[in-house]
């Protein structure tokens, strides 16, 4: 149907020896949001970077909008913006005159800057901050400045590396809020997130990335499907009941907390089974919850054969 606004073919990176991006394939539709999932190192900066122009990739094709990042960066340039770890804030400046620059920058005509300015602090709630220098501006205001220069070119598709990382929880809630409105307005977003939660939250399509590959990608639906239905979480009030347990039961295993994890793959005879088990070979649980699969357990499922000292048997 839709041609993809972004299509990442093979791309690859390295430093040195270090092999960071060993062929990453995705899409990414129009109008929607995608989140690259990863922990730190995991080499989400790296990708951002590549389909921004910034850095060459060593091999492999992506076309931003149809234009090759490649061969063709200046049209790609156009039609992208870039905020997060590069934060575009200059701090002498109030935050009128940071967007009233980038207008400039862009060689956007005055009328248009003037307008552009004024709806961007309206909508990123900063028209009482607007004559003070971005300075004395929180980690949140700073962020959604950040955001609204971006957006002063009008971009198509807008990256976020780490939009979130340093918000205290109230201000990461409001970036959420400002992220959806920005998807409802017809831009794309690529985001790159540690926070599960937040791709959980935000994100149409999510691509985890370990080693170097996106070793999983979906809805955060279809990524907690694969983990299973609900969840069976059951705690021991000794090792030595948690060690027989191990025997008998498969899950995913806390041996600090002497607790267990195991998949009722949805079905109330499923885990009727697993608690008769336990009564048949005399265990008595310290508790036992009853949980639905978060985003969490998909991450440590997935990575489970590439972290060494994971404890997820499946
Ligand atoms: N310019 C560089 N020279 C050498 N190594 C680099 C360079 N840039 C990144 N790396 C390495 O590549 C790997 C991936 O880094 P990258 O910043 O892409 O990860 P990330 O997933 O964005 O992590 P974070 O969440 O910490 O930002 C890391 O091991 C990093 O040290």
């Amino acid at each position: 149907m839709d041609e993809p606004v972004i299509s990442v073919k093979n791309i690859r990176k390295s430093y040195g020896k270090q092999t960071v991006l060993d062929g990453l394939n995705f899409d990414v539709k129009h109008g929607s949001i995608f989140a690259l999932l990863g922990e730190n190192g995991a080499g989400k900066t790296t990708m951002v970077r590549i389909l921004t122009t910034l850095i060459k990739a060593d091999g492999g094709l992506a076309t931003i909008g149809g234009y090759d990042i490649k061969h063709e960066s200046q049209s790609v340039k156009k039609i992208i913006s870039l905020t997060g770890q590069y934060a575009a804030v200059d701090e002498l400046l109030t935050g009128e005159e940071n967007l009233q620059m980038l207008g400039r920058l862009n060689h956007l005509d005055r009328d248009t800057v003037k307008k552009r300015t004024e709806k961007l602090l309206n909508q990123f709630d900063l028209q009482d901050a607007a004559k003070k220098r971005a300075q004395s501006y929180s980690g949140g205001m700073r962020r959604r400045l950040d955001i609204a220069i971006s957006l002063l070119a009008d971009p198509k598709v807008i990256f976020l590396d780490e939009p979130t990382t340093g918000l205290d929880p109230r201000s990461r809630k409001n970036m959420w809020n400002l992220i959806q409105q920005l998807a409802e307005n017809g831009v794309t977003i690529f985001l790159t997130t540690q926070y599960l939660e937040e791709a959980d939250q935000l994100a149409d399509k999510i691509a985890v990335i370990s080693g170097g590959k996106i070793i999983e990608e979906g809805t955060s639906e279809d990524l907690k499907r694969m983990v299973g239905q609900d969840k069976l979480e059951l705690t021991f009030r000794d090792q030595t009941s948690f060690h027989q347990v191990k025997n008998i039961l498969e899950g995913q295993m806390n041996e600090n907390e002497w607790s267990l994890s195991v998949s009722t793959e949805g079905s109330t005879e499923n885990l009727r089974q697993l608690l008769n088990k336990l009564h048949e070979y005399e265990i008595e649980p310290a508790s036992i919850n009853i949980r639905k699969p978060t985003l969490d357990d998909v991450f440590m499922e997935l990575t489970s054969d590439l972290n060494e000292g994971a404890s997820v048997n499946d």
